[in-house]
C-alpha cells in the first residue's frame, strides 16, 4: 500500500507528553540518585513519549534503511568520486561488506538498501529494494532537482518500506544512505530549512580537494538563488524545497521518518544527509519531531548545527563522517540501555527495605 505525503502526516499524533512525565517521576524513584543516569533518563522518558506508555517497549528489532541515489548536481565538479560508486555501494551493502554492515551486525540490527534512483544500465541486483524513480536527479544548480510527482514517488517508496519492516517486527528505525554527491544537496537543503549561510554547512563530504570547497560553496549557493527566485507553485512550501534541491535518497528518508513517527515508533537520525532529511520531514509535520532521535553529530559541516535544530545534542561525537546510517546505529543500544532501565530497575524505596 502507497500512502501519499498527507495520509502519512495525518497519521502523525503528537509524543504523548503525559507519558514523557510519567517517565520522568519513575526515574526519580529508581534505585540511584535522582537524575545521576543523566541524559539517559531524558531518552528514556521521549521513548516513553514516543510509544505513550510508561515504561517505554525495550526495542529488540532495530532495522536500519539505506536509501540510494545519485545526483545531477555531480556534473559541476563537487565530488571526487566517479557516480558509478553509488551503485557499487548499494551492492557492497546487500553483499554485507560495507561499513553499516559491520556495524549493524555489532547492535544487531538488520539492513535494507532500497535503490530510488541510482544510475545503472542493468537491473537492480537481489538483495536491494526496487523503488526507482528516475535514473537520477536533475541538476540542482540549474533546475529543480525533482518534479513535485518523484518526490511524492520516492517519499511513497521510503514508507512503504518502512511500513514492511515494521509489520515484519522492526521497532526502531534507523536512517542511512549512499550517493555521491549528496553532501552537495544536504548543504543546500539544510542552508533552505534553517536560513545557515552556505559557507556555513558546506564541506569536504568524501574527502573532496579542499582547494574545490569554495567552488562547492558557490553551486549551493546557485542553487539556493535559483530556487529563491523560481516563483511557480511547485516551488513553494517544504515539499517543493525538497523537490527543488534534494535528492531522491533524501525524500526515501522523509517517508522512512513519517511512517516510523506515524506507527509511534523511534527514528535515528545519522548525519547531515540524514539530518537533512529530517529537516524536510519536520517541516512537512512539525510532529514527527518527537518520534526522531539525534545519534550522532557528524563532522561534516553542517552536522553540529542539526541535533540542535532537532531539539537536543546528539547523543555520540565520534568525528564520523561516513553516513550510510553508521554513527546512527551506534547510538542503537543507548537507546536500547534508555528504554531497559525503565522496566528493569527496581525503586529506591525497595533497596531501603532491605538494607
Ligand atoms: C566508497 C564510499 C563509500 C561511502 N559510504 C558513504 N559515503 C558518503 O559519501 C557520499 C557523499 O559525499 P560527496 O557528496 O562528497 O560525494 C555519499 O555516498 C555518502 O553516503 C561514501 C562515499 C564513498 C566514496
Ligand atoms: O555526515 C554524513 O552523513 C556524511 C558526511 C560526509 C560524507 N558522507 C556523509
Amino acid at each position: 500500500m502507497t500512502r501519499t505525503v498527507e495520509e502519512l502526516a495525518g497519521a502523525v499524533v503528537a509524543a504523548d507528553g503525559a507519558a514523557y512525565e510519567r517517565a520522568l517521576e519513575r526515574h526519580a524513584g529508581l534505585a540511584k540518585p535522582p537524575g545521576s543516569l543523566g541524559r539517559l533518563e531524558d531518552l528514556g522518558a521521549r521513548l516513553a513519549a514516543i510509544a505513550g506508555r510508561c515504561p517505554p517497549p525495550i526495542p529488540s528489532s532495530p532495522a536500519v534503511v539505506v536509501a540510494a541515489a545519485d545526483h545531477g548536481v555531480h556534473a559541476q565538479g563537487v565530488s571526487d568520486w566517479p557516480q558509478e560508486v553509488t551503485a557499487a555501494m548499494v551492492e557492497t551493502v546487500a553483499a554485507g561488506g560495507a561499513a553499516v554492515n559491520a556495524i549493524a551486525r555489532t547492535v544487531g540490527a538488520r539492513v535494507e538498501v532500497v535503490d530510488v534512483g541510482t544510475l545503472r544500465l542493468g537491473p537492480v541486483p537481489g538483495g536491494v529494494h526496487d523503488e526507482r524513480v528516475r535514473s537520477g536527479t536533475r541538476d540542482l544548480a540549474v533546475e529543480p532537482a525533482m518534479t513535485i510527482e518523484e518526490c511524492r514517488a520516492a517519499i511513497g517508496a521510503g514508507a512503504r518500506v518502512a511500513a514492511e519492516l515494521i509489520d515484519g517486527g522492526a521497532d526502531l528505525l534507523v536512517t542511512g544512505e549512499v550517493g555521491i554527491g549528496n553532501t552537495t544537496a544536504s548543504a543546500a537543503l539544510i542552508a533552505a530549512f534553517t536560513g545557515a549561510e552556505p559557507a556555513e554547512v558546506t564541506g569536504k563530504g568524501a574527502n573532496l580537494d579542499h582547494e574545490r570547497t569554495p567552488h562547492k560553496v558557490e553551486i549551493v549557493r546557485t542553487a539556493l538563488a535559483r530556487h529563491a527566485a523560481d516563483t511557480s507553485v511547485e516551488a513553494r512550501g517544504s515539499l517543493g524545497t525538497l523537490a527543488s534541491l534534494g535528492g531522491l535518497e533524501h525524500a526515501a528518508l522523509v517517508g522512512v521518518m513519517l511512517a516510523g513517527a506515524a506507527a509511534r515508533i523511534p527514528v535515528i537520525v545519522d548525519g547531515v544527509i540524514t539530518g537533512a532529511a529530517a529537516l524536510a520531514a519536520v517541516a512537512l509535520c512539525p510532529d514527527v519531531a518527537g518520534y526522531l532521535i539525534a545519534g550522532h553529530t557528524s563532522a561534516e559541516p553542517g552536522g553540529r548545527s542539526l541535533p540542535d535544530r532537532l531539539g537536543e545534542p546528539a547523543l555520540l561525537d565520534l568525528r564520523l563522517r561516513l553516513g550510510e546510517g553508521t554513527g546512527a546505529l551506534l547510538a542503537v543500544p543507548l537507546v536500547q540501555a534508555a528504554a531497559r532501565v525503565l522496566t528493569d530497575m527496581v525503586t529506591l524505596a525497595d533497596v531501603t527495605k532491605t538494607a
